[in-house]
């Protein structure tokens, strides 16, 4: 769905208008549990019609939509699990999101209140004053099962950046819900114990989940309302986790929240803060705002330059805003320089990360083997386009045979997506390269888009007077553009109108 905005309008518009078929088809099929009957051997419409107890003339479309959206796959008579639902949609197994997908479900009708919640300023439903306490008990078990649903996933892709570290002392996590950021510690770093900060009910569900995961001996729970002073030892911890909780609330609280973790750090800890940032995935760090702005007092989406700025005014050293693969992002801070050198970031991440600051609406790492150069390309400047021969279009660009050869040399590249005008996308372009230099990628080298736009008009003689900054355009290159940018995963469809909507793309070349 979020690459949709480049398509012509009344699709994407359609498309946007019934994103919630999508999301109720999932939810259904969570709560039917299909999956996990399914996982148990391959199913026809009438054997899941009968342990499902429903009609098979509906069941059919229903699993239809299901394959549709890459779900299921049929066979034959039979109907199977892809791999994205046996991994994640089948009960009981590690990485189930069942749990994460139905508070999704939960939170449908506070969407409904949106316009109320503008009108109002704030959130407007605050649900029953007097909750009966069994259903409270329930609503948090629902709550924190969710959330250790996707802790569970995230700790996987944390747990890379603290490779090769030898940890052996004291984790805090603040509001630490089920536990699951903790836990990747412990297990990792088997000489580390935790305590935990959270709200007494939620505590009390903590204290389960540890239990299964047979933590509980190297773990104190200490019921805490993390607003106001916490009951540890001031400089007594070697990591400080913030995972998920600076969304929570507002500015006011969140600058007393970080005040009081980095109190907490020994002179060499790490503070580690886990959550969404505008900078990464804006579109679902712009919609999570509105989701905290319908569903709390004063939780908010921050920009990675707020949280920066906050971690700086109390002398901490930081990262970069480092991205996950996924919607969240870290930032992880210290008193003390020596201790982030220790840390494993990759720095083709960094890169990611300070590329999309310029302005671009994506940065994606690719492997240069996803490049696909073609004769055709060339053949489309030479008939068809009257920048043929002008500047460094082509023949004065890139042969495809020598594109082919010259990416033999490279194995990582980035593609960077953004929009029009082309003079400024150029420029931006021309940055990030210069930001991979810097960074300790001597051979960078970036193919943008279009003709170069870099100066007004070019030289009359036809001698470019700015090749420092002049380069190539992927397509006048010989680099099949739309093939390659699909392979990266990324939604471009020719335009249908003069006046329809640019995607720019350029490649950046790593080594
Ligand atoms: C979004 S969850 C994140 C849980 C966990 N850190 C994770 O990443 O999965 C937020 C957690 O903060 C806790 N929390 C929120 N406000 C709190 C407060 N004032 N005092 C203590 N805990 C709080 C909630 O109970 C919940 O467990």
């Amino acid at each position: 769905m979020h690459q949709g905005a480049n398509r012509p309008g009344p699709q994407y518009l359609e498309d946007l208008a019934t994103g919630y078929w999508f999301s109720e088809v999932l939810f259904t099929a969570v709560e039917l549990d299909i999956f996990t009957h399914i996982e148990r051997g391959g199913k026809s419409v009438e054997e899941i019609s009968e342990i499902l107890n429903c009609r098979p003339a509906g069941m059919e479309r229903f699993l239809q939509a299901l394959c549709a959206m890459g779900l299921l796959i049929n066979y034959g008579e039979k109907y199977y699990n892809t791999g994205l639902a046996s991994e994640y949609l089948v009960a009981g197994k590690e990485n189930y999101q069942g749990d994460s997908i139905l508070w999704r479900k939960y939170l449908v009708s506070r969407w409904q209140d949106l316009a109320s919640c503008l009108r109002a300023g704030g959130r407007v439903n605050y649900g029953a004053s007097e909750e009966d306490p069994a259903q409270r008990a329930h609503r948090i078990r629902m709550y924190i099962s969710a959330m250790d649903r996707v802790a569970r996933t995230k700790v996987q892709e944390i747990m890379p950046f603290f490779a090769g570290l030898s940890m052996s002392r004291k984790i805090l996590d603040v509001g630490a819900g089920s536990g699951a950021i903790a836990a990747g510690f412990l297990k990792r770093f088997p000489a580390m114990t935790a305590t935990l900060l959270d709200l007494p009910e939620v505590l009390s569900c903590t204290q389960e989940f540890m239990q299964a995961e047979k933590l509980v001996e190297r773990i104190t729970f200490s019921p805490t309302n993390i607003l106001e002073d916490w009951p540890v030892d001031t400089a007594g911890f070697d990591l400080v986790i913030l995972s998920n909780i600076i969304h929570a609330y507002s500015e006011k609280e969140i600058t007393g929240i970080l005040q009081r973790a980095s109190d907490c750090l020994k002179t060499d800890g790490l503070l580690v803060i886990h959550d969404f940032f505008l900078e990464h995935y804006p579109e679902k760090a712009a919609l999570f705002d509105l989701n905290m702005f319908i569903n709390t007092y004063n939780g908010k989406v921050f920009s990675c330059e707020w949280v920066m700025q906050e971690l700086a005014r109390l002398n901490l050293y930081k990262t970069e805003l480092i991205p996950l693969k996924t919607d969240t992002a870290l930032i992880i801070a210290g008193k003390n320089k020596r201790a982030l050198a220790r840390l494993h970031l990759q720095p083709v991440d960094r890169l990611v990360s300070s590329i999309k600051t310029l302005g671009f609406d994506d940065v994606c790492p690719v492997s240069t083997d996803m490049v696909h150069v073609t004769d055709w390309a060339d053949l489309k400047c030479r008939f068809g386009c009257s920048g043929y021969g002008k500047g460094h279009c082509p023949p004065n660009s890139l042969p495809p045979q020598k594109t082919r050869d010259l990416l033999k040399d490279y194995s990582r590249a980035l593609l960077l997506k953004g929009q029009p005008p082309t003079r400024d996308f150029q420029r931006r372009v021309l940055q990030a390269e210069r930001e991979a230099f810097k960074a300790g990628f001597h051979k960078a080298f970036v193919f943008w888009a279009g003709p170069c736009s870099l100066c007004d008009s070019c030289a009359t003689d036809g001698k470019c007077r700015n090749t420092r900054d002049a380069r190539p355009s992927m397509e006048g290159a010989g680099i099949d553009v739309f093939a390659t940018v699909r392979r990266a995963g990324f939604h471009l469809e020719v335009l249908q109108d003069k006046n329809d909507f640019v995607t720019y793309f350029a490649l950046l070349l790593l080594e």
